[in-house]
């Protein structure tokens, strides 16, 4: 194998990037032709025959979906590459957020037939956030209704970007065949005449006048156009080409042409685009290159936090396997400082010293050791017994609050205290609410302590799965992002921890809120011991309106409230108001978009700290009580692509299901419905949308807010819950 055994590859010659997409766009097939073309499988994997590297997982093989961010490292032409590849199912967002946090560029993959869907717009919004230079690679180029045209105009339009141009293909659908280099005005032909069709041997050469004079026409236009819409964006460049080829574009090196490419890429101003077609083997070479050239190295990242370690340790864990043997695989990211197996490093999220035993590189499911890494490197870690998905990871307590001191934070304020150090945390990955539960059973209780177990280590891997008992029968929930997430986790648990589940039907996770505004008071007294814990208390709730809707209420004290208010005191009370707000009044849902008014408190001096936080949260849940009550319930951004013969069953059958259409838009042959839906009236979608499209249909689904329940809806499902229908 081509890795080599030392410290890792140096960081300016790394490329940390992740291939995003719409489901079935091709990200596996582009992923397994990238392996195969640098060395590392002999034979090309098939999606549809299951046996790709990076979807390893049983499930994932099955379903011909990628579910896991398998991390990947590879080889080409002396970069490293390390490949994290996102899933692209709606339901699995937060592994696409978690994967694209580690990233230092992305390439997007499109089925040139579709142009920009549903989740590709997603996630690129996605990396918007997290600032990531992307290139696009347009794939299905072979496909009956490719189209580079509307693929390109799709991606201008949809993701408000400006797409450079650096190849055209030849030929289109059927008679796809290469690709052109528009900036060096090079044709690539992929060699028909090979008896192994696998895509290795390719023609590269200038094109000219005497072979194809139209293509070179269109090639030279199409490169005069890159360079003037370079020049616009980049001023080194615009100062080279109007100082010494102003008169004739065609003498421009292709090397400068390339450096002011990347410049433009790395500050987001554009994105170049590429084109191919990964199944029958075209145009992935190209890519490869292309990621080496114009994808940032780790080096040329800024993150806020590098000057506070110097160059100690600072990393980020971000994904967490588990294997029988070894326990818990840590997927790690080195940002600075240099990682060896055999030491002890710190933990900030979990406050605690762990020893990593072995340090490996990822390759699929298979790990090369190695005896150190640098910065920039990605690994996967043996040994860490406490660290999950999102933790940051450095050398010791000290290095830690040394990082805090560079920060300018004050450390060592009052003992025991972490929350200094704390606050130097790798901005962690934003789990969404999961809207679906249901019970989990089983049908031995003796199992138990191993169920038990398997919801530990799955929560883990996946924060976005929650998992809680119900206070009222004792029962353990399950709580996910969509009916797939639920059924892949019950899945797992079966084969890979061998415990037979029955899960109860799925659930809404609704929310609660309030209308009016109410006050409450509340006095706790109780001696325990010969302490005698006296505490009076008066708040107020009222009905929030801030611009976001939040889970977590807005906290406020009277004027003069206990002034000055001591820091234990104040952090009771909060932890009084946080743990009450999530047992609504109505059925139990978490209570949003309240804001909760602390006017006054009386105590003994004996009383503790755990009482005054009973007694708020007793008087807040007095307080929501007496309040008028809204049920909220999830309302889900909902697109469908249909032909357009299908489109009127389809309609039809969204307007039994409350559904407001918003947009109808045109996609080539197709239409998209835009709309939004209670996710109540979503249950089983997929199945009935099969059922009326004979499958030709497919469709996304996204929380896009709460919404209040109308009065009828509202009295019918809480009856429901009551057990009075
Ligand atoms: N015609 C054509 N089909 C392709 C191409 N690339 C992939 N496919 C097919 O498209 C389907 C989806 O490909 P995948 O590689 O699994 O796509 P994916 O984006 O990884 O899919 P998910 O993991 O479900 O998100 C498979 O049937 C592939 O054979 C291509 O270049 N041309």
């Amino acid at each position: 194998m081509a890795v080599g055994r030392g410290t890792g590859a140096i960081a300016s010659l790394i490329r940390n990037i992740g291939i995003m997409a719409h489901i079935d766009a091709g990200k596996t097939t582009t992923t397994e032709r990238m392996l195969y073309y640098s060395g590392y499988t002999r034979a090309l994997g098939d999606v549809d025959d299951g046996d790709t590297v990076t979807d390893f997982m049983a499930q994932e093989r099955e379903r011909g979906i990628t579910i896991q961010s398998a991390a990947v490292t590879f080889d080409w032409k002396g970069y490293r590459i390390n490949l994290i590849d996102t899933p692209g199912h709606v339901d699995f967002t937060v592994e696409v957020e978690r994967s694209l946090r580690v990233l230092d560029g992305a390439v997007a993959v499109f089925d040139a037939s579709a142009g920009v869907e549903a989740q590709t717009l997603t996630v690129w919004r996605q990396a918007d956030k997290h600032h990531i230079p992307r290139i696009c690679f347009l794939n299905k180029m072979d496909k009956n209704g490719a189209s580079f045209t509307y693929a390109v105009d799709s991606i201008k339009e949809k993701l408000k970007t400006k797409p450079l141009l650096l190849q055209l293909p030849i030929g289109e659908a059927k008679t796809f065949k290469g690709l052109v280099d528009i900036v060096t005005k090079e044709q690539i032909i992929w060699n028909p005449a090979s008896s192994l069709d696998d895509g290795k041997v390719f023609e590269q050469k200038p094109v000219t006048e005497t072979d194809d004079p139209e293509l070179l026409k269109d090639v030279r236009d199409a490169r005069n156009a890159l360079i003037e819409q370079v020049a616009d964006l980049d001023d080194e460049f615009a100062e080279l080409v109007l100082g010494n080829f102003s008169e004739n574009f065609d003498f421009l090196p292709a090397d400068k042409l390339q450096s002011a490419v990347r410049r433009v890429t790395l500050a987001q101003k554009a994105v170049p685009v590429f084109c191919g077609s990964a199944l029958k083997n075209k145009g992935v070479q190209p890519l490869l290159d292309a990621v080496t050239m114009y994808l940032p190295a780790p080096n040329e990242c800024s993150y806020d936090f590098l000057p506070w370690y110097k160059d100690d340790l600072c990393a980020l864990a971000f994904k967490v396997l588990h294997d029988k043997q070894r326990g818990p695989l840590v997927f790690i990211r080195i940002y600075s400082g240099t990682m060896k197996p055999q030491s002890a490093v710190y933990n900030i999220n979990k406050n605690c010293t762990e020893r990593m035993s072995r340090l490996l590189l990822p390759f699929a499911d298979q790990q090369i050791e190695i005896p150190s890494l640098m910065a920039g490197n990605i690994a996967l870690t043996v040994g860490l017994k406490q660290s999950a998905t999102g933790d940051t990871i450095v050398s010791s307590k000290a290095s830690a609050v040394a990082a805090a001191r560079r920060a300018g934070r004050e450390v060592g304020r009052k003992p025991g205290c972490n929350s200094e150090v704390e606050s130097l945390l790798l901005a962690g990955v934003e789990i969404p609410e999961p809207v679906f539960f249901c019970t989990i059973e089983l049908s031995s209780v003796s199992k138990q302590p191993d169920l038990d177990n398997a919801l530990n280590c799955l929560q883990r891997e996946d924060p976005s799965l929650k998992v809680r008992i119900d206070p009222d029968t004792g029962q353990t929930i399950l709580c996910g992002m969509g009916e797939l997430h639920i059924e892949i986790i019950h899945d797992r648990i079966k084969r890979e921890y061998g415990i037979e589940t029955y899960l109860g039907p799925l659930q809404i996770a609704y929310r609660e809120t309030i209308l009016d505004s109410v006050q409450a008071t509340d006095t706790l007294d109780r001696t325990i011991g010969d302490k005698r814990h006296l505490v009076t208390t008066q708040l107020g709730v009222r009905p929030w309106a801030g611009e976001r809707s939040s889970v977590t209420p807005v906290i406020e004290y009277a004027d003069n409230f206990m002034e000055p208010l001591q820091k234990d005191i104040q952090e009771a009370i909060e932890n009084g108001i946080n743990s009450s707000y999530l047992q609504g009044p109505l059925l139990g849902f978490p209570v949003q978009d309240i804001a909760v008014t602390v006017y006054s408190m009386t105590m003994h001096s004996e009383t503790s700290l755990t009482m005054i936080s009973a007694c708020v949260s007793r008087c807040m849940q007095k307080a929501l009580k007496k309040a008028s009550k809204q049920l909220l319930e999830p309302l889900m951004n909902l697109e469908i692509t249909v032909s357009e013969d299908l489109l009127s069953a389809v309609l039809g059958d969204l307007a039994q299901r409350r559904g407001s259409i918003q947009e109808i838009q045109s996609r080539q042959d197709n239409k998209v419905v835009v709309a939004a839906v209670p996710l109540a009236e979503m249950m089983g979608y997929s199945t009935v949308l099969r059922s009326l499209t004979s499958g030709s249909a497919t469709f996304t689904l996204e929380l896009a807010s709460y919404q209040a329940m109308n009065i009828q809806e509202q009295n019918a499902l809480l009856q429901k819950r009551s057990g009075l229908v």
